[in-house]
């Protein structure tokens, strides 16, 4: 069965059982599909058998394979390319969030909220595997909280970027600190990502749990108890923040800071907490205080949306770069 040539469609594709949510081109004599986004470009490598919809029209798709799982920067597309000169003027841009890597609290199961503890070696192996896993989205700007295990997870993930831009922490905390941290070179400047601090998108403060071992506090108050102060939505530890209390602080940031930047079309990178992220991404999804309760975030794993005006649409986590088919997907 031949592919079905279709160009700069926007749709559904599934394949795999997997689907991509997204504007994507199919060009029919490479037998490549491409998803195209703001500033980058992916082909989709090892397409088989499968079916994609698109305004209405259900087209099959048999066999389309690529070798190759490739992004070409904005800066590097051919300038007639309408699809992404058009994707940039709705003011498209990719959001991605990561939890940090495993902390030596995480390792010892201790209750860890606002205490600034760093990274274990595996934390720092997950933060490199996260930045494999992003490699190819352009980043604008990075937001990390004030807590080193988000800040280094930040650092080493964009070690493996590859556009080799340079983060930069912002030292905006006062007049003589901006001062002294400034850049001079408009060149220099242009290969930096301002990483910008915020202790609003910190771990939820855990009150008097922290440094608690997880497991020893469910034998002593129960594991119910323990279960409600960890994820229900309003119920705050003793002395500590509830994820309600946590969330008026994190969504506030992300509203007056990030949205704004995103509705500018830049790409934006959160590296936080569990729970701050938690709080985040009930914003961005519409849950329910009773959906959050089972959402859960593994350490390390980036998660990718698409803003697009003011919405903001879900697209999984990010395959690695060597990975064949998708950077962006969602499990049917
Ligand atoms: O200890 C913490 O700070 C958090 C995240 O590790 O724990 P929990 O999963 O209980 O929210």
């Amino acid at each position: 069965m031949a592919a079905t040539a279709f160009q700069h469609a926007t749709g559904t594709l599934l394949s795999h059982g997997y689907f991509i949510n997204y504007g994507f081109q199919l060009e029919n004599g490479k037998q490549s599909l491409r998803l195209i986004s703001n500033g980058f470009r992916v082909n989709i490598g090892i397409l088989r058998t499968g079916s994609y919809r698109s305004s209405g029209r259900k087209c099959i798709v048999a066999q389309a394979s690529s070798s190759q799982f490739s992004v070409l920067n904005q800066a590097s597309s051919p300038s007639n390319d309408t699809t992404i000169d058009s994707s940039k003027k709705s003011k498209e841009a990719a959001l991605i969030l990561i939890r940090h890597g495993e902390s030596l609290w995480n390792e010892k199961n201790l209750f860890t909220g606002c205490v600034d503890v760093p990274l274990t070696t595996k934390g720092v192996e997950e933060a490199i595997e996260a930045g494999k896993r992003i490699s190819n989205i352009p980043i604008d700007v990075i937001h990390t909280s004030a807590l080193i295990r988000a800040q280094m997870t930040a650092m080493l993930a964009m070690t493996q970027h590859r556009r080799k831009k340079v983060p930069i922490i912002m030292h905006n905390e006062s007049e003589q600190a901006k001062s002294w941290s400034q850049i001079f070179s408009e060149e220099t400047n242009k290969q930096c990502i301002p990483v910008v601090t915020a202790w609003q998108l910190n771990e939820r403060m855990y009150g008097e749990l922290q440094g608690l071992n997880k497991q020893e506090t469910a034998d002593r108050y129960g594991k119910e108890q323990v279960h409600e102060w960890r994820r229900s939505y309003d119920i705050p530890p003793p002395n500590g923040e509830s994820l309600e209390m946590c969330a008026q602080r994190a969504v506030a940031y992300f509203k007056e800071h990030i949205e704004p930047q995103l509705l500018s079309g830049k790409n934006v990178m959160i590296a936080a907490h569990g729970n701050s992220l938690r709080s985040i991404i009930m914003y961005l999804d519409k849950l329910t205080s009773e959906e959050v309760i089972s959402l859960e975030l593994s350490t390390g794993i980036p998660m990718l949306y698409i803003s697009q005006e003011g919405k903001f649409i879900r697209r999984g986590s990010p395959a690695g770069p060597s990975e064949a088919g998708v950077y962006a997907y969602t499990k049917v």
